[in-house]
């Protein structure tokens, strides 16, 4: 099966005022269609440098970036605007959500500026259906000054997913949140996944990586996966358990605790 993005041997120098420094080095990224993975990596290591790569905001000096089979490596400025807005979700660590507009209207941006023409009927539909997703529909009608930190981001959520991305782009999406409503805001996001959207996401948060599928690190440029992190392998690692306990079977045993 074709992975949703390939990244093969992705370099990147950013040139400031000081010397130029060399950031990605030659990455590779492989993700799935409705897989979750986590970037984690010091501060300054490039982060969100790579994010902004992946979402098509910047170009790599080289390497090989590969969308659902395409290469789009060399996409010219103009294609690349279309398929960030076509494929692409993002959320970051600020909410940048409208003041004057209420949660609905906030979602509803995204449509409009969208690639296409949406009715009317169909944006509100839409809308509802993304607050409905990340469980405040209730808020619709409420302006952000409303709304906790956690709602807000939510409705960003809701925002990044009404166009149906192919990949959901997650910058620090619960720097600004306390924990309990950053858990909140990471199960939304991956609950996406489950409907087939792919997430990747940057984060310093240990415990909220391991709830994604797969968790790599940046480290000197490039990405090493870190081995026993994340959801895929907690169940390799049940999977690799005996279910058969106290020498019942599973039936037998009716309840088996991995
Ligand atoms: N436009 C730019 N020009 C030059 N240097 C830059 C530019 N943007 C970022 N940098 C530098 O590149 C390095 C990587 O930055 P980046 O924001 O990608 O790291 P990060 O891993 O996301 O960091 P953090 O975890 O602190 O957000 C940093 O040293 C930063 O100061």
């Amino acid at each position: 099966m074709t992975a949703l993005l390939e990244l093969h041997g992705l370099t990147k120098t950013l040139k400031g005022q000081q010397a130029p420094r060399p950031i990605l080095t030659g990455a590779d990224l492989s993700v799935d269609r409705g897989e979750s993975v986590a970037i984690l990596g010091r501060s300054g290591s490039g982060k969100s440098t790579l994010l902004s790569l992946i979402g098509l905001f910047d170009r790599a000096d080289g390497g090989q970036y590969l969308l659902g089979g395409r290469d789009i490596t060399k996409l010219p400025e103009r294609k690349a605007a279309a398929l960030r807005s076509a494929e692409f979700g993002f959320v970051f660590q600020r909410f940048f959500l409208l003041k004057h507009l209420t949660a609905a209207q906030n979602v509803a941006m995204a449509l409009v500026n969208g690639q296409g023409w949406t009715s009317r009927r169909k944006r509100r539909a839409k809308t509802l259906a993304a607050l409905d997703q990340v469980g405040i529909a209730h808020l619709a009608k409420h302006r952000p000054a409303r709304l906790s930190g956690g709602e807000q981001q939510r409705v960003a959520v809701a925002r990044a997913l009404v166009r149906d991305p192919r990949l959901l782009l997650a910058d620090e999406p619960t720097g600004a949140l306390d924990t309990e409503t950053g858990n909140l805001v990471i199960e939304v996001m991956r609950a996406a996944t489950d409907r087939g959207c792919g997430l990747i996401l940057v984060t310093h948060d240990q415990d909220h990586a391991n709830k994604m599928q797969r968790v790599v690190r940046l480290h000197d440029g490039l990405l090493h996966p870190v081995v026993g992190a994340g959801t895929a392998a907690a169940s390799a690692t049940t999977a690799a358990l005996p279910t058969v306990v106290d020498g019942l079977s599973p039936a037998e045993a009716g309840t088996v605790v991995r």
